[in-house]
Parts: C-alpha cells; structure tokens; sequence
C-alpha cells in the first residue's frame, strides 16, 4: 500500500507538471524517424510542428504518417472501423507542415531534430534555433551516434538540451533512450524522461557516450555480418534466416540494415572509425560503401527515387 506523504504529493506534482509542460513539439526532419516521431507525438495529444527542407517532402511524410496511422487504427479499432478513421482524421490535425524551422520554433515547447547524421549540418540548425526559441524550450537530437554535448555545443542552453533516441519503426518500438549529457540539466532529463512516458514509450537513462546502449552493440553487430558474408562465409539470405531463427531476432541484420537505412549505417561506422580508427568493430566496410556509392540506401532508396521523379515532374515545364 502506498502511503501519501508530502514528498510524495511534490514528486507527482513536479511530475504531472513537467508532462503539462510539453505540449507543442517541433519534429525537424520528416524522413524515416522525423515522420515516426511526429506521428507518435500527435497521436498522444501533442500539438505538432514538422519541418523539412521542402513542401514535396513534406507531403511524402505525412501521406507516410496517414499510411501508418490507418495501419495502427486498424488493429486499435478493428471492432469499429468508424472510429478508427475518426481516430486518424484527428491525429493528422495535431500535425502541420513548415519548411521554415527558425520561425515556428518561437512558440515551441521542445525541439527534436532528426535531420541528416552530420554533425556540422545538426549544429548548423540548433545554432540558428538556439536564438530564436524561448528560453524554456528544450532541444533534444535523435542521433544514432554523435555525443549530444557537440552537437549542443552550437547553442548557449547545454542545460536545456539532451538525446532522444528512437527506434525504427517509431511507432511499433517502445523503447527510448534518453541522453543525459555533462552539462544537461536534471530538470531536461526528467522533462525527457516524463515526455517519453507521455508518447507511451519505456525510456532508459543513458550516458553521452558512442552508440548509447542500443547501438553500440547493434551496430557492430550488423557490420560484422557484412564483413561475414564479405569473407565469403554465408549467404546474405542464410545469414539472415540463421539470426532470425537461431538467435530469435524479428529482422536478420541484412534485413535490418536494409530497414535503418545503408546511408545512415554508413554515416555511423565511418564517424566511430574516424575518432576511434584501430578499434576493429568500427571498421568500415567495402560493400557498404560500394552500395552507398551506387545510391542503393536500402527500403528509403524507393521513396527516394519516388520523391526525385515528383520534383522532376513539378519542376518540368508544363508545371512551370
Ligand atoms: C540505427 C538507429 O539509430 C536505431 C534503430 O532504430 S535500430 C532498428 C531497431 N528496429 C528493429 O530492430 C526492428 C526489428 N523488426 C521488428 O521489430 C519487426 O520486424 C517490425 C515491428 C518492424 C515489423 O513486424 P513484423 O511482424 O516483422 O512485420 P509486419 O507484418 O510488417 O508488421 C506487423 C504489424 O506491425 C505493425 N507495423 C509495422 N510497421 C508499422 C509502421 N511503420 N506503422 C504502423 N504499424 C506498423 C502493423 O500493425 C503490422 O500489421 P499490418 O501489416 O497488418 O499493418
Ligand atoms: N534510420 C534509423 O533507423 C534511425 C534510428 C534512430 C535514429 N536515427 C537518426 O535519426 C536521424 C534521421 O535519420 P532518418 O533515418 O530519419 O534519415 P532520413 O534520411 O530518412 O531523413 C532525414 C530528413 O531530414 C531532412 N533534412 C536534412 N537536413 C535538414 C535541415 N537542415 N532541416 C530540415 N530537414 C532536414 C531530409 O530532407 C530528410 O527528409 C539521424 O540522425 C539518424 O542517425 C535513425
């Protein structure tokens, strides 16, 4: 049995007023995850800004979202499928679009970026929203392996600003890592932390270090099955059902990498290998970067292909 006491009755009021305190949140970036984390955020009531550097992508992410959302509704409401449409046409009304991050910032509550992974390119943005959000406003990146504290280094609020890291597929993932880095306030990682129960995910409290938990060992993992088949030691189908049915994982890792995007794998391995070049886990790999190279980024390259041919036809000119 619970008792109530007065430290009680303060914690669960900080609590529920740090959950009051995140209403409207700004997604920047509507690729993969942006899309994902928008979709969540709205679906939990959250009033959301997501932004991106053009309208066709733009639309592309929300048809994206719209997609999911009647995929979530239709198992949620599968006795009334009325309601479930009611369920999305109210979702997407939680969300609008902008290309423009600097000026809807100013009436944000918190920020998460999930922009390219390129720290130059992440610390470009928050340097730019750092002067014009509100003081309150909490920035969070959704890096999958660049340390928080130089990506917040661009801004002067290192004590508003810490990770939030998602999983692919946002909505169907329940985990989140939250990122406590040196100089993050307790007070931001608790607003995280209060914010990723409010999105109904389970957050665990991590450290600012390469790779968090969840890819510091994913990652290698995936890398060392490229390397495998590199060495001509299995077929990347074999290598694949063998994780699937031997170690009881729902992807095998050519699958999965396929899923998180070979671009991004890429993007991880290299900046690790840069800072850390006799670690054999970091090596780089030559098929990934051969495959990078040819444009093949895995389940995206499709939706890439279908966005370049949209913008080739806006920009012909019988639309002009
Ligand atoms: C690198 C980064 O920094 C970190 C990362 O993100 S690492 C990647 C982490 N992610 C993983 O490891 C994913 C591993 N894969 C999985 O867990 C599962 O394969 C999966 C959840 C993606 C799909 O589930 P699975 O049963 O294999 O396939 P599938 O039949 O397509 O999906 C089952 C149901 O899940 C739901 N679902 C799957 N994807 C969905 C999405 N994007 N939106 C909404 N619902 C979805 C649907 O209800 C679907 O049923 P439906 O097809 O009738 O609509
Ligand atoms: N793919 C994954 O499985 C995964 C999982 C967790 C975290 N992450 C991380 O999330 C971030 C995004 O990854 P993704 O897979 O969604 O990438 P993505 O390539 O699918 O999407 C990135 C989006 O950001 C947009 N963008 C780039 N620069 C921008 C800017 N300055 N302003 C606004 N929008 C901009 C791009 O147009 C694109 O739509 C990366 O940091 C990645 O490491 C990825």
């Amino acid at each position: 049995m619970a008792f109530i006491t007065r430290q009680n009755i303060r914690s669960l009021s900080s609590s529920a007023a740090l959950r009051a305190a995140i209403k409207h949140v700004t997604v920047i970036g509507g690729g993969l995850m942006g899309a994902g984390i928008a979709q969540v955020a709205a679906s939990t009531g959250h009033s959301v800004v997501l932004v991106d550097t053009s309208e066709d992508i733009l639309k592309k992410s929300t048809k994206g979202i719209e997609a999911s959302l009647k995929r979530v509704a239709k198992k949620k409401f599968a006795e009334k499928p009325e309601d479930g449409e009611a369920f999305v046409q109210k979702v997407l009304k939680n969300i609008s679009t902008s290309t423009d991050a600097v000026s809807v910032v100013q009436g944000t509550d918190l920020v998460v970026e999930a922009i390219v992974e390129n720290l130059k390119v992440k610390q470009d943005l928050f340097g730019a929203l750092d002067k014009a959000a509100p003081e309150h406003t909490i920035f969070a990146s959704n890096t999958s392996s660049l340390p928080i504290a130089d990506i917040a280094s661009s801004t002067a609020r290192l004590d508003r600003f810490g990770g939030l890291h998602f999983f692919n597929p946002v909505p169907m993932m329940k985990l989140v890592e939250v990122i406590k880095a040196p100089a993050t306030s307790q007070q931001t990682f608790d607003a995280l932390l209060e914010f990723s129960k409010a999105l109904g995910k389970h957050p665990v409290s991590c450290k600012d270090t390469p790779g968090f938990i969840v890819n510091r060992l994913l990652v290698p993992y995936m890398l060392e099955a490229v390397r495998l088949h590199e060495r001509g030691h299995g077929s990347k189908e074999d290598i694949d059902v063998a994780m699937k049915l031997g170690a009881g994982y729902p992807m095998g890792p050519f699958e999965l990498l396929d899923y998180v995007g070979l671009d991004t794998s890429k993007f991880i391995i290299d900046g690790w290998h840069e800072k850390d070049p006799d670690n054999p886990l970091f090596a780089p790999s030559p098929l990934l970067n051969k495959l990078v190279a040819e444009g093949k980024l895995g389940k995206k390259t499709a939706w890439v292909r279908n966005l370049l041919q949209t913008q080739n036809v806006n920009n012909s000119p019988e639309n002009t």
